[in-house]
């Protein structure tokens, strides 16, 4: 039996614990609320996150003891939003991972403040080699797994048919689809920068632009998503493949995103703060947006919808002004 442990209590490391546990694995599941531990150690569904789903108590062992979940593992998987990833990380022994078949990052979002992807940072901190790191990622949210609707996962890492493949493996099931693929930071840039993308489209649709704007704002994003990405990871990819674009476009158009809603709030005229408080989730796209801009400081690629995003969050620009700038830069 494959020993997965699963770093995060919210939606997706919810989500995730239902794939890999109705596969067979034995997921031990970190959590930080000593609550939520508690009501699933109980009943059987976490009390905040897609508490309809119902645990297998013989397969999913909850936990608020970070080196307990990890010790026996075969595999890490880390689903904590990335602003608060990093402290979570620093608690684990340097050699913690050592021994581990994989560490795959479910996050789409960089560590704040250092400016990195989440597999960058694993890799530097456990000194593990880049064939055993992997990302998950492609269109799909946590509440339609909850709902057992088709979904398409894929899995990235420079081992292809070692690592991705044996986790698509893992993940595989009636209504699960999973690929395997080699290009981890391209894969993993886009998930980050897809969010961006569908906060300013929330603000935008907040601000009463409508249908025609949005598929304007999608496909001029997709250019500025293929602009960074060959400044920052230059290679031949296929940005129509699902883990780009189709991501890009489930976060834009889904009443279930977090981002989108988020900037919608914003568009609307909410604070940053009271945004964050009503939604209860995290809208990654808010941290991610300073952390490509201050990177893009010295690449300079021309990003004028992450630059829009940045003004409004960061710099104060009213959603309106902002707005009306962009649009004259967009075709
Ligand atoms: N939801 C989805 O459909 C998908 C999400 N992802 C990615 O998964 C990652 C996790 O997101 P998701 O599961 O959606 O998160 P949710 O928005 O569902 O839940 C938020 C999580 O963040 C935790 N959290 C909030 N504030 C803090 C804090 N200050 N310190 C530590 N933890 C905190 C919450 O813990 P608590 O409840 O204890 O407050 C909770 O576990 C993100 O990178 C996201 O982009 C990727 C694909 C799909
Ligand atoms: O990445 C996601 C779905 O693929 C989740 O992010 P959103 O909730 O913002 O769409």
């Amino acid at each position: 039996m494959e020993k997965i442990a699963m770093l995060g209590g919210g939606s997706w490391a919810t989500a995730l614990t239902k794939i890999l546990s109705e596969n067979g694995a034995r997921v031990d599941w970190w959590l930080r609320s000593k609550d939520d531990v508690q009501h699933l150690l109980r009943t059987g569904h976490n009390p905040r996150y897609l508490s309809a789903v119902q645990f297998d108590r013989n397969l999913v062992y909850p936990t608020t003891d970070l080196t307990d979940a990890v010790a026996e593992a075969d595999w890490l998987v880390l689903a904590v939003p990335a602003a608060f990833v990093q402290p979570v990380l620093d608690k684990l022994g340097r050699d913690a991972l050592r021994h581990k078949s994989g560490v795959v990052s479910a996050i789409k979002g960089m560590i704040p403040g250092k400016n990195v992807l989440v597999t960058d940072y694993v890799q530097e901190r456990f000194r593990l080699p880049a064939a055993r790191l992997g990302v998950i990622a492609g269109p799909c949210h946590a509440e339609e797994v909850a709902l057992e609707k088709q979904s398409y996962l894929t899995i990235g890492s420079p081992d292809v048919s070692g690592l991705a493949n044996s986790f698509c493996h893992l993940l595989r099931n009636r209504y699960v689809s999973a690929h395997p693929a080699a290009d981890l930071d391209g894969i993993e840039y886009c998930a980050v920068m897809k969010n961006i993308i569908a906060l300013t489209g929330g603000i935008a649709h907040g601000l009463g632009y409508g249908d025609n704007f949005l598929a304007v704002l999608v496909s001029n994003a997709v250019q500025e998503i293929r602009r960074f990405l060959q400044a920052i990871s230059p290679q031949p990819r296929d940005l129509s493949a699902s883990a780009y674009l189709g991501d890009l476009l489930v976060t834009a158009y889904s009443q279930f995103s977090r981002n989108r809603t988020f900037g919608n709030m914003v568009g609307r005229g909410y604070s940053v703060k009271s945004a964050q408080l009503e939604m209860n989730m995290i809208a990654e796209g808010y941290y991610a947006v300073k952390s490509i801009h201050e990177l893009n400081r010295q690449l300079k690629v021309n990003m004028p919808i992450t630059t829009a995003a940045y003004n409004v969050l960061y710099e104060r620009i009213a959603p309106a002004v902002e707005l009306e700038i962009l649009k004259e830069k967009l075709r």
